[in-house]
């Protein structure tokens, strides 16, 4: 007899900076044949723009009027996520001091987020085998039906290690200044007017402080599992 595929299935990964989002969604996609989305990346893309187009970052309405003009693409293979900008390639610039300082202001702006959002649901909707979406606001309004939605949690600490661990000998590696900078940017995504960073009601709390990555993406390619089991 033969075994039919396994259904397609959406995951949905949400959580503050740090948290683990990024490294856990690419390891379970990469495990379980799904595609792969980082909309923090496009978010960040679209701020890189906004920059190196002249746009005043704390001018929402400039940012508004402006939003429509890049093409932002998004490569959604697990082992080799990439990222484009009217068609260059993006992935090195959007991870500057300059442009995590100024996405929080232009992802907050309404305009922005509906033609992302667009964009998110369009790549899911073509992710004939399944995809693992990571972000601030997946499970709550992106993709309020995914099969399954998860929202890690750590403490601050333990965040603003990882963030460091990643910055040492390219930027600033001062932890205290890190956390700051973290909690600064945890409080706007989550004070925002439009869809801001927040657990879904029927998400699963993953709090990753004391565990390892590998434990993380085990529990998750768990939950992922039993889901199909319960779908067959
Ligand atoms: N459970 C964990 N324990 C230790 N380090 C982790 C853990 N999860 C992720 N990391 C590390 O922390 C950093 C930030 O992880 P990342 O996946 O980019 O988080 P996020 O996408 O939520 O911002 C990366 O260097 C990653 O390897
Ligand atoms: N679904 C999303 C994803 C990211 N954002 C915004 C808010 C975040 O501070 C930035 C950057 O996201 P990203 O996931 O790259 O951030 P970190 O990896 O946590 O540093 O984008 C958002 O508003 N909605």
């Amino acid at each position: 007899m033969e075994t039919a595929a396994p259904s397609a299935v959406i995951v949905a990964i949400d959580g503050p900076s740090g948290t683990g989002k990024s490294s856990t969604s690419k390891a379970v996609a990469a495990k379980l044949g799904l595609r792969y989305l980082d909309t923090g990346a496009q978010y960040r893309a679209i701020t890189w723009w906004m920059i190196t187009n002249g746009i005043d970052t704390d001018d929402p309405h400039a940012i508004a009027v402006a939003a429509g003009k890049p093409v932002i693409e998004s490569g959604t293979d697990p082992a080799a996520p990439t990222i484009t900008v009217d068609g260059l390639d993006a992935a090195g610039p959007i991870r500057t001091q300059e442009v995590t300082s100024k996405v929080s202001a232009v992802s907050a702006v309404p305009e922005v987020r509906a033609l992302i959002t667009e964009l998110q649901r369009s790549i899911a909707a073509q992710a004939e085998g399944g995809i693992v979406v990571e972000g601030r606001d997946i499970g709550t309004t992106v993709l309020p039906d995914a099969d399954l939605k998860i929202f890690l949690t750590a403490s601050p600490e333990a965040r603003a290690a990882r963030r460091n661990g990643e910055l040492k000998g390219k930027e600033a590696t001062d932890l205290a200044a890190t956390q700051a900078a973290l909690i600064k940017r945890d409080a706007a995504d989550s004070g925002r007017k439009t869809s801001p960073l927040a657990k879904a009601g029927d998400a699963v709390e993953v709090d990753t402080t004391e565990l390892t990555l590998d434990q993380v993406i085990e529990c998750v390619v768990t939950l992922v599992e039993e889901k199909r089991a319960a779908a067959e």
